[in-house]
């Protein structure tokens, strides 16, 4: 079923997989204040989907509701064929392992060497412990992002891309179907922001995976995006290429596009 948003421009819908998320007529609360009122969204195998809006409009919300982090006040939600505010803890913990999130501050253990980092969620989730698949493991997710020379630095020694790409390489370890980026260039300059946007591209060509990034920097958009993701009021009230959107002229989109 298409998504009930007021704008949606379908490009090329006959080029599109299965879809593996889908959250429909999603309504979320706190108190007094409506966050989601009608929240709907498709994410398609293998596609980059941008979820842009300002800050507040409710986008780590609807990620949340989607992992199962928050419940929905109403609407349904379906991750990988999951069933998702209807799981018991065991099935969530099991979606949620094929679920990569890389979060905005990279949440590094400071305490832990680069590669003890990577080797966590190994132990701790696939309960590997032998040494030389660790080690293969942690080479090839820093290969990924470029950083085999990080194997042995503490975090604190690591510039904030480098931390961002050491982030996404502890996701990507456990092979995840779906990655979740939040604000993946939030607070880097221009050129390493480019350079983790190239990295988003990657994965998705390397690994197959879909994925979601939330963001409101309009160049991450355009550079990460198959598809965008406008998130207003509550609703996603626009959707297209950035090209599509752009064209449209949609007020809400203009405060991102005239930037
Ligand atoms: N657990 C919570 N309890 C109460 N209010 C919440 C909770 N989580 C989020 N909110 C509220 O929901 C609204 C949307 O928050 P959300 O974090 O989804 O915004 P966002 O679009 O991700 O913004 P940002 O880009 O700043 O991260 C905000 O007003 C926030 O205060």
């Amino acid at each position: 079923m298409r998504p009930q948003t007021d704008t949606i421009i379908d490009s090329k819908p006959d080029t599109r997989g299965k879809v593996v998320v889908e959250m429909q007529h999603v309504h979320k609360s706190f108190g007094d204040r409506d966050v989601l009122t009608d929240f709907n969204l498709q994410l398609f195998e293998r596609e980059n989907l941008v979820i842009l809006g300002k800050s507040g409009s409710g986008k780590s919300v609807a990620i949340k509701i989607m992992v199962g982090l928050l419940k929905p006040d109403s609407g349904s939600i379906n991750v990988l064929g999951y069933d998702v505010p209807n799981l018991s803890n065991k099935e969530l913990n099991e979606l949620r392992l094929q679920i990569g999130f890389s979060f905005q501050l990279s949440a590094l253990y400071d305490s832990m060497s680069v590669r003890e980092n990577l080797e966590f969620p190994l132990k701790r989730n696939l309960g590997i412990y032998d040494r030389q698949q660790l080690n293969e493991k942690v080479m090839s997710a820093l290969q990924d992002v470029g950083l085999e020379s990080a194997r042995d630095m503490n975090p604190a020694e690591l510039s904030g891309g480098m931390k961002k790409r050491i982030g996404i390489a502890r996701t990507l370890i456990l092979n995840p179907k779906i990655m979740l980026y939040d604000e993946p260039t939030a607070g880097l300059d221009p050129v390493t922001s480019g350079e983790i946007n190239e990295l988003i591209l990657r994965v998705r060509d390397k690994y197959n995976t879909s994925s979601i990034i939330i963001t409101h920097d309009i160049s991450c958009a355009r550079q990460t995006s198959d598809r965008i993701v406008g998130l207003f009021d509550g609703r996603n009230k626009v959707g297209g290429t950035f090209d599509e959107l752009k064209k449209q002229n949609a007020p809400d989109l203009q405060p991102f596009f005239n930037y």
